[in-house]
């Protein structure tokens, strides 16, 4: 009901199911947020056991019934694995057709770097994360900028912290998805929504110019 109340100008239908088939059929974007989510203390490799096997269901669902050119967007944890398993049950799907969600990692780098900085977050740009989707993962903040009001620089030279840089910043954005889940309780909803919509509108309308993600 929510989403007929939204109006959004592309909805043009929704269909309800439990049937894994009925809603791969002809999909020509799916975004995969069937899971067990990870609780308070658990770490994203936790789930493993539990949503391994959800993910090569799914997979021979999307291979038997999606569009050829199907683009998959996995949000499940562990997103990574979750992917890679996705990719080989479904051979007919391009290989660079699947990913995985790291891009609210990405949106979590530059908050806090315009948070420490005292920017809007839209000055900030091409941060990169290298890696998984997990504690492990590397914010790099080595080709971003920020705009200011005497022109384009470097984070690195405006932040002039590279203790701050080289550990707090990298460790709070690896954590920020346990940080979320010890206040909510929960999972990342809102944040984790928004970030799988950028992706995908990227992914289908291509980045902005000078903006790397
Ligand atoms: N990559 C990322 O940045 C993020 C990943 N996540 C992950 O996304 C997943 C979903 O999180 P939430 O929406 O908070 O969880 P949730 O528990 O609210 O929703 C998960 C849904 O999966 C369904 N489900 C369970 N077993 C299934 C199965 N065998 N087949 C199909 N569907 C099944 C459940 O019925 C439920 O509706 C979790 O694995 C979570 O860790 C969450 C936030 C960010
Ligand atoms: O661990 C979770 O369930 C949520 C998650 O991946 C995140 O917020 O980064």
């Amino acid at each position: 009901m929510e989403l007929i109340d939204a109006a959004f100008p592309l909805l043009k239908g929704v269909v309800a199911t439990t049937d894994v088939a009925e809603a791969c059929k002809d999909v020509n974007i799916a975004v995969m947020v069937g899971g067990f989510p990870c609780k308070e203390g658990m770490e994203r490799k936790d789930v493993m056991p539990k949503n391994v096997l959800i993910y090569k269901a799914q997979a021979s669902a999307l291979e038997k019934h999606a569009a050829p050119d199907c683009k998959v967007l996995v949000v499940a944890n562990p997103a990574n694995t979750n992917a890679l398993i996705l990719k080989e049950f479904t051979p007919s799907i391009p290989r660079k057709n699947i990913t995985c969600l790291t891009r609210l990692d990405h949106n979590r780098a530059l908050n806090q770097i315009s948070e420490r900085l005292d920017v809007h977050v839209s000055d900030v740009k091409n941060v990169i994360i290298w890696g998984n989707h997990s504690s492990t993962q590397y914010p790099d903040v080595n080709c971003a900028t920020v705009t200011t009001s005497s022109g384009k620089k470097f984070v690195r030279e405006i932040v002039a912290d590279d203790k701050w840089l080289n550990s707090e910043f990298i460790t709070t954005v690896q954590q920020r998805g346990d940080a979320i889940i010890k206040a909510r309780k929960l999972s990342s909803a809102l944040s984790a929504a928004s970030s799988a919509c950028d992706h995908i509108r990227d992914w289908v309308l291509g980045t902005p110019k000078d903006f790397k993600v």
